[in-house]
């Protein structure tokens, strides 16, 4: 793993879009198509805002999200609609998006579509991830009902309860997660900083984020 600190988050929020769309770039030289896959929730908006408006060949670029939670687009909770807001937008309004919500009242209902279209997206080009202060990673949570699943099984897709999420969700797998060709982890504040640590001593059933730190950098800032 490799830690890069900043001295302020805005500055840090810059940087990452700038790496992002850099390592899109080099990816599109010698593929038809690229895939970025993004996380949702608080941390993530002012990246996405830098990130759109980057010139690059966005209607060659696919995006999805490391995870979603089981709720329409009309919710604030959704992290469809946060991508749609604030990265599907400006000059990035032609990259195509890969669902991973599509409505029903349980996402087993619509998991083996999902999962098909997720396939052709593998191996990431490039991931970034955010991660709770529980130690969470996309929707992988410290307790939840498929942890073992997300953990260690074969499946692309996965859904997941958890004690500490409020509704259904559905994640990228750690093997799909562990299989990206670019792998950044965005955290913000001294209460992530310390769960990072801890994460780096424990097991990922108990600290989910560490089964994808090794390949990982991991940008940090303060505020
Ligand atoms: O619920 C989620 O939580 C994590 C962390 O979110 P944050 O609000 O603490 O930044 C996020 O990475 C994930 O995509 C999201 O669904």
């Amino acid at each position: 793993m490799e830690l890069k600190e900043y001295p302020d988050a805005e500055m840090m929020m810059m940087d990452i879009a700038d790496l992002l769309a850099s390592e899109l770039r080099t990816c599109l030289v010698s593929h038809d198509h690229a895939s970025l896959a993004v996380p949702g929730g608080t941390t993530p908006g002012p990246i996405f805002d830098s990130l759109c408006a980057t010139r690059l060949d966005w209607d060659r670029v696919h995006v999805l999200l490391t995870d979603e939670r089981w709720v329409p687009e009309t919710s604030e909770r959704s992290n469809t609609r946060l991508l749609r807001q604030r990265l599907l937008t400006d000059n990035a309004a032609a990259a195509r998006l890969v669902p991973l919500y599509a409505d029903a009242p349980a996402p087993e209902a619509r998991l083996e579509e999902l999962e098909e279209a997720l396939r052709p997206e593998l191996p990431l080009s490039v991931l970034l991830l955010g991660m709770g202060a529980d130690m969470h990673t996309a929707s992988i949570f410290p307790g939840a009902d498929r942890l073992e699943e997300a953990l260690h099984g074969d499946s692309l897709l996965v859904p997941m309860r958890a004690p500490g999420a409020p509704e259904p969700r559905v994640t990228l797998s750690a093997k799909v997660l562990r299989g990206a060709m670019s792998t950044h982890i965005v955290i913000t504040g001294a209460e992530k900083r310390a769960a990072l640590d801890e994460a780096r001593k424990l097991p990922p059933e108990e600290a989910p984020v560490a089964a994808v730190l090794r390949d990982a950098t991991v940008h940090w800032a303060e505020k």
